[in-house]
C-alpha cells in the first residue's frame, strides 16, 4: 500500500519539542515496517504564520509571504527527516518527480512547500496522484471537515464522510491569503475530486491516529469518498 501522509505544521511543531516530533517519525516508520511506501508532506504552522504576519507588516507581497511560508514548511520537513531512520532520503524533496523516485527506490520520502499559491495540502494531493497513491491522509489540527469553522462556529458540525466535490463545496469560501487556516485547502480538494483519491482528514495532535487509520480505516475524522472511486482496500486485511 502506498500512502502520502501531510502532517500540519500545527501538529508537528507547535513549539519545537523533540518528543513530539519522534511520535510522529516513530508512526511512519511503523507503518514502513508494515510494508507500507510513505510520503510525507510537512506544514508550516505557527511559526510559518508569525514569519509571514511579520513579513506583512513589512510590506511583502502574498508571493514573497508564501515563499516565507515555503521555506519554513522545508525547515518543518528536515525536522522530521532527523527524526526519522535510516529509510528516509536525506533530501527534502523540491519536486514530485524527486519524491517519486525516492519512493520506488523504497525510501521515505519527505516533502515541504513547492510553490507560492498553495499550501501543503495541495503538495499532499498532487504527490499523492503522482505517486497513484492508494491513500492519502491529513493529520491536522482538527477531527475532520466541519460544516463551518468549529474555532468560530459551535454549531458546526463533523462530516463523518462526504463526497469530494461536497469538501470543495464546504472549503471554497475559505481565504487563500498566505498563512491562511484550512483543514484541506480548494486547490488539493479538487485534485482530490479530479484523481478520485480516498482521503482522510483526521486530527493527528496524537500520531498514534495515524496507524490504525491507515491499516483498518480505524479513525473519528472524516473520509473523503470519491467519486466513482475504487472501494476503499486496507493493508491488514
Ligand atoms: N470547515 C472547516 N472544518 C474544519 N476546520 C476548519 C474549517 N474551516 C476552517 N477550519 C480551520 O482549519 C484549521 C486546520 O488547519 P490548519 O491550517 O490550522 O492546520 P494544519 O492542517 O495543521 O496545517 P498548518 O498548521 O501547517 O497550516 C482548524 O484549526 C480550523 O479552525
Ligand atoms: O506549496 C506551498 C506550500 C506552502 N506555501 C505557503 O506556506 C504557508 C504554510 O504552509 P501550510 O501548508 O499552510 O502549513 C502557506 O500558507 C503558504 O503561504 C506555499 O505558498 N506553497
Amino acid at each position: 500500500m502506498r500512502v502520502v501522509i501531510s502532517i500540519g505544521g500545527s501538529v508537528l511543531a507547535p513549539d519545537l519539542d523533540p518528543e513530539r516530533v519522534e511520535g510522529h517519525a516513530s508512526v511512519v516508520e511503523a507503518l514502513a515496517r508494515e510494508g507500507c511506501e510513505i510520503g510525507a508532506v510537512v506544514g508550516g504552522g505557527g511559526v510559518a504564520r508569525d514569519y509571514i504576519g511579520a513579513a506583512r507588516d513589512l510590506g511583502a507581497n502574498e508571493v514573497q509571504l508564501d515563499q516565507i511560508g515555503i521555506d519554513v514548511t522545508r525547515i518543518n520537513a528536515r525536522l522530521l527527516i532527523a527524526a526519522l531512520g535510516p529509510q528516509v532520503d536525506p533530501k527534502v524533496a523540491h519536486d514530485y518527480e524527486d519524491a517519486g523516485d525516492a519512493i520506488r527506490r523504497g525510501d521515505i520520502s519527505v516533502m515541504g512547500g513547492v510553490m507560492p499559491g498553495q499550501t501543503t495540502d495541495a503538495v499532499a494531493a498532487a504527490f499523492a496522484e503522482y505517486v497513484d497513491a492508494d491513500l492519502l491522509v491529513y493529520a491536522t489540527s482538527v477531527d475532520g471537515v466541519f460544516s463551518a469553522d468549529p474555532k468560530s462556529d459551535p454549531d458546526a458540525t463533523k462530516f463523518e464522510e462526504m463526497a469530494a466535490g461536497e469538501l470543495v463545496d464546504v472549503i471554497a469560501d475559505i481565504e487563500m491569503s498566505a498563512g491562511s487556516s484550512a483543514p484541506v485547502d480548494l486547490l488539493a480538494a479538487k485534485l482530490i475530486e479530479r484523481a478520485k483519491m480516498r482521503t482522510i482528514v483526521l486530527d493527528g495532535t496524537d500520531p498514534k491516529r495515524i496507524e490504525p487509520a491507515v491499516l483498518r480505516g480505524e479513525h473519528s475524522g472524516t473520509d473523503i469518498i470519491p467519486e466513482g472511486g475504487d472501494e476503499p482496500t486496507y493493508w491488514a486485511q
